[in-house]
């Protein structure tokens, strides 16, 4: 018998996407929540998509429609109630490599209290790295986020922008295969906005990143996806998937970028 019979079923990669070179595949995944003083609500139904390892995929809906609802399910802080998530071929419920899986969030949630350096070295402290190294790989961090002399700075003391990019770098520094963003950027201001969106990408390309972004700004999807993957409300379905093949950067200016835009606004 083969070392794989041995391994308990669920923990066996699922070959199909293996073979596909998939990083994430969502699997008629549906949730519902039960509510105290009301009918449950029925969230999502039947979610299929696959992300390929390597690239960029935006979940695009209206408010409610469950976007965030579907990253956590991928992040594996909520489970699916019905269907099945898949990294790296492996169950979400089975797979053990979150180190290897980053979250950023609406909010920066950085720590007050830590200065922007010990913010990115807090992402290190539960990996058990070196104080040593820790100190280095922040500053390398945060130095490619452009904030080379901020190393010091207290949030409290940065522009939203500049806080961001402190959440950016300790997501990055743990080196995340995958990295999941569930609107990060929408309280900035557009200018700021395209900036994080270069720098997401140029971090993306350098590294082979995996990235699922939340966004119900289509703009923000056309200018960052590979593919976008576009919900309709209650319950949320994938209304259609549509593979964004521009070169990079794109700018919204560009025709063939508006020409996007407005074939996505038709389905949001
Ligand atoms: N834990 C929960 N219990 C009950 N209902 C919930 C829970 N979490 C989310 N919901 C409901 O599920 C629906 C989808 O929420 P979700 O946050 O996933 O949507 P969204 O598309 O991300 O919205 P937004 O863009 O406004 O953040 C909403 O109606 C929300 O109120």
């Amino acid at each position: 018998m083969s070392a794989l019979f041995d391994l308990p079923t669920a923990a066996v990669p699922d070959a199909a996407a293996l073979a596909a070179d998939t990083a994430i595949r969502v699997s008629s995944v549906g949730k519902t929540f039960a509510r105290a003083d009301a009918p449950a609500l029925r969230v999502l139904d039947d979610i299929n998509f696959t992300v390929p390892r390597g690239r960029v995929t935006a979940i695009l809906g209206a408010s409610g429609c469950g976007k965030s609802t579907l990253l956590n399910m991928i992040a594996g802080l909520l489970a699916a109630d019905q269907g099945d998530i898949y990294l790296d071929g492996i169950r979400a419920r089975d797979f053990t490599d979150w180190k290897r899986v980053g979250y950023l969030f609406q909010d920066d949630r950085l720590l007050p209290w830590r200065t922007a350096l010990e913010n990115v070295e807090f992402g290190l402290e539960a990996e058990r790295v070196g104080r040593a190294e820790r100190r280095q790989r922040a500053e390398q961090a945060l130095a490619a986020v452009g904030l080379v002399g901020f190393y010091d700075a207290y949030p409290n003391a940065l522009s939203g922008g500049m806080r961001s990019r402190v959440a950016l770098a300790r997501s990055l520094v743990k080196e995340p295969r995958i990295l999941l963003l569930d609107e990060p950027f929408s309280k900035l201001d557009p200018g700021m906005r395209a900036q994080m969106h270069a720098e997401l990408l140029q971090a993306q390309q350098e590294r082979g990143i995996t990235i699922v972004f939340v966004t119900h700004d289509i703009e923000e999807a056309v200018v960052l996806a590979d593919e976008v993957v576009v919900l309709h409300p209650r319950p949320g379905r994938v209304r259609a998937i549509v593979p964004i093949d521009l070169p990079q950067p794109r700018r919204p200016a560009d025709r063939a970028v508006g020409e996007q835009l407005r074939a996505l606004r038709a389905l949001v």
